[in-house]
């Protein structure tokens, strides 16, 4: 019988332990009086993305931190959600907006990310605070790229100098993690869809990130010995189970570090951002200063 070889990263229980250290965080700021709030807008009724908001709102109150959720119709216009982002970047007692994309084709996302207050951008994707950081400057970083660096760091995954290949370049996941990966001294490659060969550059990775959201796309033999692999990819089979994009027996049996899927860079993602609704709540340094 073949026994795993790598050392399986587990975000859950990772979150568990930062989760409690923002417990306390929590209570401290709460001893000030203050109550750190999130608020989640979602439109639509796509039911992925309701389970998503669901599992940000109960890990919200497990942490003390009070959450609302807005849900809009389908059919909102831009403008209905624009004037309601603009009341709560105008609400003192709301710390932290987070509209879950994807938004309705008749919206245009871009548009509404741009008209979320920078200081209360705690998904990170707010152009302002995305050009801090590429620029190495501190601000509210993307939950899922952060979420991967904090775990990379908890289970001493060193990455200086290391090659890090990147499967996927969206602006949520692909293209902020491999930015901070720069900005960690590894080399970078990013791959996607016009890639030829993919597999030549997955096979060359010390770090292989995958972001592509295609099950069971990188198997044992596309991985090179002891690579760390870091799976974000979420993907919901007709059995209703979720895999991610790794084929996990084979690449596990190659890999000196893996995430699971379920219960790996998911509850990171939401452990990051309580952490940065937190950080929002505290105060952000002005923008422009
Ligand atoms: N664990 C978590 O917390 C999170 C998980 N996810 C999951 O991560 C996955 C990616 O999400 P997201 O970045 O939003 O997805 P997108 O669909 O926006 O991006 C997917 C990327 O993968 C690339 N790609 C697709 N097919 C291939 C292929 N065959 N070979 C190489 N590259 C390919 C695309 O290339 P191109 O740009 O050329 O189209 C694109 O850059 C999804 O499964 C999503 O559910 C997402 C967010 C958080
Ligand atoms: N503005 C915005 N910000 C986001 O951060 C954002 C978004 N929109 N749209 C959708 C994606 C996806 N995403 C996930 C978060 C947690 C899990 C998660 O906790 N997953 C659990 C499993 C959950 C389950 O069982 O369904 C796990 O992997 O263990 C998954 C996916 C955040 N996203």
């Amino acid at each position: 019988m073949k026994t795993l070889a790598a050392t399986e990263m587990n975000g859950k229980e990772l979150s568990q332990t930062i989760r409690e250290e923002l417990k306390s965080e929590v209570l401290q700021l709460k001893e000030n009086g203050i109550i750190p709030h999130l608020t989640v807008i979602i439109v639509g009724d796509d039911p992925a993305s309701r389970s998503y908001v669901r599992g940000k709102e109960k890990a919200s109150k497990e942490t003390g931190i009070s959450s609302d959720i807005i849900e809009l119709p389908s059919s909102t216009t831009e403008k209905n959600l624009l004037e309601k982002i603009e009341e709560l970047n105008n609400d003192e007692t709301v710390h932290g907006i987070l509209v879950q994309l994807p938004l309705p084709d008749h919206i245009n996302e871009q548009e509404v990310i741009e008209s979320i207050s920078p200081t209360k951008d705690v998904d990170g994707f707010h152009p302002i605070n995305v050009g801090k950081m590429m620029t190495g400057n501190s601000t509210f970083l993307p939950c899922t790229p952060y979420g991967i660096l904090t775990m990379l760091k908890a289970y001493d995954v060193s990455i200086e100098g290391k090659h890090a290949v990147i499967v996927g370049r969206s602006n949520i996941v692909g293209k902020p993690v491999g930015q901070l990966l720069l900005n960690e001294n590894a080399t970078v490659t990013y791959c996607h869809s016009r890639t030829k060969n993919l597999t030549d550059f997955t096979k060359e990775a010390d770090i292989l990130i995958l972001a592509m959201g295609r099950p069971n796309s990188i198997h044992g033999e596309h991985v090179k010995d002891g690579a760390v692999i870091v799976d974000v990819g979420i993907n919901r089979m007709a059995d209703g189970s979720l895999t991610g994009d790794a084929d996990f027996p084979s690449v596990a049996e190659k890999a000196s570090h893996i995430t699971p899927v379920p219960r790996g860079v998911g509850p990171m993602t939401i452990t990051m951002l309580l952490k940065n609704t937190i950080m929002a709540t505290k105060g952000m340094p002005a923008v422009g200063k």
